[in-house]
Protein backbone atom coordinates (compact mmCIF):
# COMPACT_ATOMS: atom_id res chain seq x y z
CA UNK A 1 0.00 0.00 0.00
CA UNK A 2 1.07 3.53 -0.77
CA UNK A 3 -0.16 5.79 1.47
CA UNK A 4 0.89 9.71 1.30
CA UNK A 5 -0.43 12.27 4.14
CA UNK A 6 -0.45 15.77 3.34
CA UNK A 7 2.37 15.89 1.13
CA UNK A 8 3.09 19.10 -0.31
CA UNK A 9 5.84 20.92 -2.22
CA UNK A 10 6.57 24.24 -3.45
CA UNK A 11 9.05 25.61 -5.89
CA UNK A 12 9.16 29.19 -5.85
CA UNK A 13 6.06 30.70 -5.14
CA UNK A 14 4.43 28.24 -7.17
CA UNK A 15 2.45 25.12 -5.31
CA UNK A 16 3.48 22.37 -7.39
CA UNK A 17 1.49 19.72 -4.87
CA UNK A 18 -0.80 20.98 -2.00
CA UNK A 19 -1.38 18.53 1.36
CA UNK A 20 -1.90 15.93 -1.38
CA UNK A 21 -3.56 12.92 0.81
CA UNK A 22 -4.12 9.76 -0.30
CA UNK A 23 -4.05 5.59 -0.47
CA UNK A 24 -3.17 3.54 -3.54
CA UNK A 25 -4.13 0.12 -1.78
CA UNK A 26 -2.47 -2.93 -2.35
CA UNK A 27 -4.43 -5.45 -4.76
CA UNK A 28 -5.09 -2.70 -6.57
CA UNK A 29 -4.18 -0.80 -10.17
CA UNK A 30 -4.79 3.13 -9.04
CA UNK A 31 -4.30 5.83 -11.80
CA UNK A 32 -3.66 9.19 -11.04
CA UNK A 33 -5.14 10.55 -13.37
CA UNK A 34 -4.50 14.89 -13.69
CA UNK A 35 -3.78 17.44 -16.72
CA UNK A 36 -0.43 18.74 -17.66
CA UNK A 37 1.41 20.20 -14.87
CA UNK A 38 -1.28 18.99 -12.42
CA UNK A 39 2.21 18.04 -9.82
CA UNK A 40 1.87 14.00 -10.26
CA UNK A 41 5.27 13.84 -11.38
CA UNK A 42 6.52 15.70 -8.75
CA UNK A 43 4.34 13.88 -6.32
CA UNK A 44 5.63 10.80 -7.42
CA UNK A 45 9.12 11.40 -7.35
CA UNK A 46 8.52 12.98 -3.33
CA UNK A 47 7.08 9.38 -3.15
CA UNK A 48 10.18 7.77 -4.02
CA UNK A 49 12.22 10.03 -2.28
CA UNK A 50 13.86 11.83 -5.21
CA UNK A 51 12.66 15.23 -4.32
CA UNK A 52 11.79 16.39 -0.49
CA UNK A 53 8.38 17.06 0.44
CA UNK A 54 8.17 21.31 2.16
CA UNK A 55 5.55 19.16 4.47
CA UNK A 56 3.72 15.95 4.42
CA UNK A 57 4.76 12.47 4.43
CA UNK A 58 4.16 9.27 1.94
CA UNK A 59 5.01 5.53 2.96
CA UNK A 60 4.91 2.15 1.27
CA UNK A 61 3.93 -0.45 3.52
CA UNK A 62 4.46 1.98 6.28
CA UNK A 63 7.68 2.69 5.21
CA UNK A 64 9.28 6.08 3.90
CA UNK A 65 10.66 5.08 0.46
CA UNK A 66 14.35 5.95 1.67
CA UNK A 67 14.12 3.95 4.93
CA UNK A 68 13.62 0.78 3.22
CA UNK A 69 17.05 -1.56 2.77
CA UNK A 70 16.70 -2.92 -0.40
CA UNK A 71 14.30 -0.68 -2.27
CA UNK A 72 14.65 -2.17 -5.68
CA UNK A 73 13.10 -5.51 -4.52
CA UNK A 74 10.31 -3.65 -2.68
CA UNK A 75 9.14 -1.01 -5.37
CA UNK A 76 9.76 -0.81 -8.64
CA UNK A 77 9.90 2.63 -10.22
CA UNK A 78 9.57 4.33 -14.17
CA UNK A 79 9.95 7.43 -13.95
CA UNK A 80 10.61 8.35 -17.45
CA UNK A 81 11.17 5.49 -19.70
CA UNK A 82 12.75 7.77 -22.47
CA UNK A 83 15.71 8.38 -20.22
CA UNK A 84 17.30 4.87 -20.84
CA UNK A 85 21.00 5.56 -22.28
CA UNK A 86 19.94 5.26 -26.75
CA UNK A 87 23.28 3.56 -26.54
CA UNK A 88 23.12 0.27 -24.64
CA UNK A 89 20.89 -2.28 -25.77
CA UNK A 90 17.98 -3.52 -24.24
CA UNK A 91 19.72 -6.62 -22.86
CA UNK A 92 22.26 -4.32 -21.27
CA UNK A 93 19.51 -1.96 -19.49
CA UNK A 94 18.03 -4.93 -18.17
CA UNK A 95 21.00 -6.62 -16.33
CA UNK A 96 22.43 -2.94 -15.06
CA UNK A 97 18.40 -3.09 -13.31
CA UNK A 98 19.67 -6.47 -12.11
CA UNK A 99 22.93 -6.20 -10.80
CA UNK A 100 21.27 -2.99 -9.24
CA UNK A 101 19.11 -4.45 -7.75
CA UNK A 102 20.92 -7.94 -6.56
CA UNK A 103 18.93 -10.32 -8.75
CA UNK A 104 21.18 -12.71 -11.17
CA UNK A 105 21.49 -12.09 -14.79
CA UNK A 106 19.52 -14.65 -15.82
CA UNK A 107 16.58 -13.39 -15.13
CA UNK A 108 17.08 -10.90 -18.06
CA UNK A 109 15.71 -12.85 -20.73
CA UNK A 110 12.31 -14.45 -19.42
CA UNK A 111 11.44 -10.58 -18.11
CA UNK A 112 11.92 -9.24 -21.82
CA UNK A 113 9.45 -12.10 -22.92
CA UNK A 114 7.43 -10.86 -20.21
CA UNK A 115 7.53 -8.07 -21.58
CA UNK A 116 7.12 -8.62 -25.40
CA UNK A 117 10.26 -7.74 -25.75
CA UNK A 118 11.85 -11.37 -27.12
CA UNK A 119 14.59 -10.94 -29.63
CA UNK A 120 14.85 -7.33 -29.29
CA UNK A 121 17.15 -7.32 -26.26
CA UNK A 122 20.13 -7.24 -28.73
CA UNK A 123 19.05 -3.84 -30.71
CA UNK A 124 20.10 -0.76 -29.03
CA UNK A 125 17.39 1.24 -26.94
CA UNK A 126 18.01 4.51 -29.61
CA UNK A 127 16.14 2.19 -32.43
CA UNK A 128 13.48 1.49 -29.93
CA UNK A 129 10.26 2.84 -30.81
CA UNK A 130 8.73 4.89 -27.50
CA UNK A 131 5.78 2.21 -27.13
CA UNK A 132 9.39 -0.55 -26.77
CA UNK A 133 10.84 1.92 -24.88
CA UNK A 134 7.68 1.78 -21.92
CA UNK A 135 7.88 -2.04 -22.10
CA UNK A 136 11.77 -2.11 -21.19
CA UNK A 137 10.67 0.24 -18.50
CA UNK A 138 8.79 -1.71 -17.14
CA UNK A 139 10.40 -4.57 -17.11
CA UNK A 140 13.63 -2.85 -15.42
CA UNK A 141 10.80 -1.65 -12.65
CA UNK A 142 10.00 -5.25 -12.43
CA UNK A 143 12.79 -6.69 -12.39
CA UNK A 144 13.75 -7.27 -8.77
CA UNK A 145 10.51 -9.05 -8.16
CA UNK A 146 8.61 -6.16 -6.24
CA UNK A 147 5.30 -5.74 -4.46
CA UNK A 148 4.47 -1.81 -5.35
CA UNK A 149 4.87 -0.64 -8.93
CA UNK A 150 5.28 3.25 -9.16
CA UNK A 151 4.92 4.49 -13.12
CA UNK A 152 4.90 7.68 -14.22
CA UNK A 153 2.99 7.80 -17.66
CA UNK A 154 3.20 4.19 -19.05
CA UNK A 155 0.97 4.64 -21.21
CA UNK A 156 2.76 6.77 -22.99
CA UNK A 157 3.39 6.10 -26.89
CA UNK A 158 1.78 2.66 -26.43
CA UNK A 159 -0.56 1.23 -29.22
CA UNK A 160 -4.58 0.28 -28.25
CA UNK A 161 -2.70 -3.28 -27.86
CA UNK A 162 -0.03 -2.32 -26.08
CA UNK A 163 -2.81 -0.66 -23.43
CA UNK A 164 -4.22 -3.99 -23.38
CA UNK A 165 -0.87 -6.01 -23.04
CA UNK A 166 -0.35 -3.39 -20.21
CA UNK A 167 -3.91 -3.83 -18.20
CA UNK A 168 -3.12 -7.48 -18.29
CA UNK A 169 0.00 -7.11 -17.15
CA UNK A 170 -0.85 -4.87 -13.96
CA UNK A 171 -4.41 -6.70 -13.00
CA UNK A 172 -2.52 -10.00 -12.64
CA UNK A 173 0.46 -8.28 -10.62
CA UNK A 174 -2.29 -6.35 -8.27
CA UNK A 175 -4.47 -9.61 -8.54
CA UNK A 176 -0.82 -11.56 -7.17
CA UNK A 177 -1.60 -8.65 -4.04
CA UNK A 178 0.89 -5.70 -5.48
CA UNK A 179 -0.11 -2.18 -5.56
CA UNK A 180 0.35 -0.29 -8.38
CA UNK A 181 0.08 3.17 -9.06
CA UNK A 182 0.30 4.94 -12.43
CA UNK A 183 0.21 8.40 -13.74
CA UNK A 184 -1.90 9.56 -16.89
CA UNK A 185 -2.71 12.90 -18.18
CA UNK A 186 -5.31 10.99 -20.37
CA UNK A 187 -8.97 9.78 -19.04
CA UNK A 188 -9.21 7.42 -21.56
CA UNK A 189 -5.87 5.43 -20.34
CA UNK A 190 -6.41 5.70 -16.70
CA UNK A 191 -9.79 4.26 -17.51
CA UNK A 192 -8.56 1.41 -19.99
CA UNK A 193 -6.13 0.77 -17.27
CA UNK A 194 -6.66 1.27 -13.74
CA UNK A 195 -10.01 0.31 -11.74
CA UNK A 196 -9.60 3.06 -9.32
CA UNK A 197 -9.18 6.72 -9.80
CA UNK A 198 -7.13 9.73 -7.97
CA UNK A 199 -7.57 12.94 -9.87
CA UNK A 200 -4.97 15.95 -9.33
CA UNK A 201 -5.58 19.43 -10.55
CA UNK A 202 -3.45 22.33 -9.67
CA UNK A 203 -1.46 19.99 -7.15
CA UNK A 204 -4.82 19.54 -5.03
CA UNK A 205 -6.76 16.30 -5.00
CA UNK A 206 -10.16 16.68 -6.48
CA UNK A 207 -11.41 13.15 -6.16
CA UNK A 208 -10.64 9.52 -5.40
CA UNK A 209 -12.78 6.24 -6.09
CA UNK A 210 -13.35 3.62 -7.70
CA UNK A 211 -12.85 3.72 -12.21
CA UNK A 212 -16.94 3.47 -11.82
CA UNK A 213 -18.02 6.52 -9.22
CA UNK A 214 -15.78 8.61 -11.73
CA UNK A 215 -18.66 7.99 -14.49
CA UNK A 216 -21.50 8.69 -11.80
CA UNK A 217 -23.06 5.50 -13.83
CA UNK A 218 -25.09 3.73 -11.27
CA UNK A 219 -26.63 7.13 -10.32
CA UNK A 220 -27.31 9.35 -12.42
CA UNK A 221 -29.20 8.68 -16.02
CA UNK A 222 -30.29 10.89 -18.62
CA UNK A 223 -34.20 9.95 -19.88
CA UNK A 224 -36.88 10.86 -22.04
CA UNK A 225 -40.47 9.81 -22.42
CA UNK A 226 -43.62 10.29 -24.39
CA UNK A 227 -44.28 12.16 -21.62
CA UNK A 228 -42.24 14.30 -19.80
CA UNK A 229 -44.86 16.00 -17.64
CA UNK A 230 -45.99 12.71 -16.27
CA UNK A 231 -42.04 11.51 -15.66
CA UNK A 232 -41.01 14.69 -13.47
CA UNK A 233 -45.00 14.18 -11.72
CA UNK A 234 -43.93 10.45 -11.37
CA UNK A 235 -40.17 11.34 -10.35
CA UNK A 236 -41.32 13.71 -7.51
CA UNK A 237 -44.09 11.99 -6.18
CA UNK A 238 -41.35 8.87 -5.91
CA UNK A 239 -38.97 11.92 -4.61
CA UNK A 240 -36.15 11.04 -7.08
CA UNK A 241 -34.54 14.48 -7.79
CA UNK A 242 -34.04 15.08 -11.30
CA UNK A 243 -32.75 18.50 -13.69
CA UNK A 244 -33.67 19.17 -16.68
CA UNK A 245 -31.07 19.05 -19.88
CA UNK A 246 -31.20 20.34 -22.87
CA UNK A 247 -31.71 16.73 -24.54
CA UNK A 248 -33.67 14.94 -22.28
CA UNK A 249 -33.84 14.87 -18.10
CA UNK A 250 -30.98 14.38 -15.74
CA UNK A 251 -32.38 11.82 -12.78
CA UNK A 252 -30.52 10.63 -9.45
CA UNK A 253 -31.22 7.59 -9.35
CA UNK A 254 -29.94 4.03 -10.58
CA UNK A 255 -32.05 2.81 -13.91
CA UNK A 256 -33.93 -0.06 -12.32
CA UNK A 257 -35.78 2.47 -9.92
CA UNK A 258 -36.49 4.82 -13.11
CA UNK A 259 -37.55 1.57 -14.70
CA UNK A 260 -39.60 0.55 -11.85
CA UNK A 261 -41.18 4.06 -11.85
CA UNK A 262 -41.86 3.68 -15.06
CA UNK A 263 -43.97 0.53 -15.30
CA UNK A 264 -45.80 1.85 -12.18
CA UNK A 265 -46.84 4.63 -14.09
CA UNK A 266 -47.55 3.18 -17.39
CA UNK A 267 -45.28 5.40 -18.83
CA UNK A 268 -43.31 4.84 -21.82
CA UNK A 269 -39.56 5.42 -21.79
CA UNK A 270 -38.16 6.92 -25.13
CA UNK A 271 -34.24 7.01 -23.07
CA UNK A 272 -32.59 5.86 -20.25
CA UNK A 273 -29.16 5.97 -20.16
CA UNK A 274 -26.33 6.63 -17.79
CA UNK A 275 -25.60 10.49 -17.87
CA UNK A 276 -21.59 9.81 -16.94
CA UNK A 277 -20.92 8.28 -20.90
CA UNK A 278 -18.79 11.04 -21.37
CA UNK A 279 -16.23 10.72 -19.31
CA UNK A 280 -14.14 13.45 -20.71
CA UNK A 281 -16.81 16.24 -19.67
CA UNK A 282 -17.34 14.68 -16.35
CA UNK A 283 -13.11 14.70 -16.16
CA UNK A 284 -13.50 18.09 -17.42
CA UNK A 285 -16.30 19.59 -14.96
CA UNK A 286 -13.45 17.97 -11.81
CA UNK A 287 -10.43 19.97 -13.25
CA UNK A 288 -12.32 23.24 -13.67
CA UNK A 289 -14.43 23.15 -10.52
CA UNK A 290 -11.28 23.18 -8.54
N1 LIG B 1 12.19 21.32 -10.44
C1 LIG B 1 11.21 22.20 -10.67
N2 LIG B 1 11.41 23.52 -10.54
C2 LIG B 1 10.43 24.42 -10.75
N3 LIG B 1 9.15 24.07 -11.08
C3 LIG B 1 8.89 22.77 -11.23
C4 LIG B 1 9.89 21.76 -11.03
N4 LIG B 1 9.32 20.55 -11.24
C5 LIG B 1 8.03 20.79 -11.55
N5 LIG B 1 7.77 22.11 -11.53
C6 LIG B 1 6.46 22.73 -11.80
O1 LIG B 1 5.50 22.12 -10.96
C7 LIG B 1 4.28 21.92 -11.64
C8 LIG B 1 3.90 20.46 -11.63
O2 LIG B 1 4.77 19.75 -12.48
P1 LIG B 1 4.72 18.16 -12.66
O3 LIG B 1 5.77 17.79 -13.64
O4 LIG B 1 4.75 17.53 -11.34
O5 LIG B 1 3.29 17.99 -13.29
P2 LIG B 1 2.66 16.70 -14.00
O6 LIG B 1 1.28 16.59 -13.51
O7 LIG B 1 3.56 15.55 -13.82
O8 LIG B 1 2.62 17.17 -15.50
P3 LIG B 1 3.19 16.43 -16.80
O9 LIG B 1 2.19 15.37 -17.14
O10 LIG B 1 3.23 17.57 -17.81
O11 LIG B 1 4.55 15.92 -16.44
C9 LIG B 1 4.47 22.50 -13.03
O12 LIG B 1 3.97 23.82 -13.04
C10 LIG B 1 5.96 22.51 -13.21
O13 LIG B 1 6.37 23.52 -14.08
Amino acid sequence: MIELTGLTKTFGHHRAVDDLTFTAPSGRVTGFLGPNGAGKSTALRMVCGLARPDAGSSTIDGVRFTDIPRPGRVVGVMLDAAAQHPGRTGDEVLRLAAMTVGVPASTVEPMLARVGLTGAGRKRVGQYSLGMRQRLGIAAALIGDPQVLILDEPANGLDPQGIHWMRGLLEDFAEAGGTVLLSSHLLTEVQAIADRIVVLHRGRLVMEGDADSLRGEAERQTVEATDTAALVAALDQAGVTHSGARDGLLVDAPAQTIGELAVAHRLVLTRLEPSGGDLESRFLELTRAA
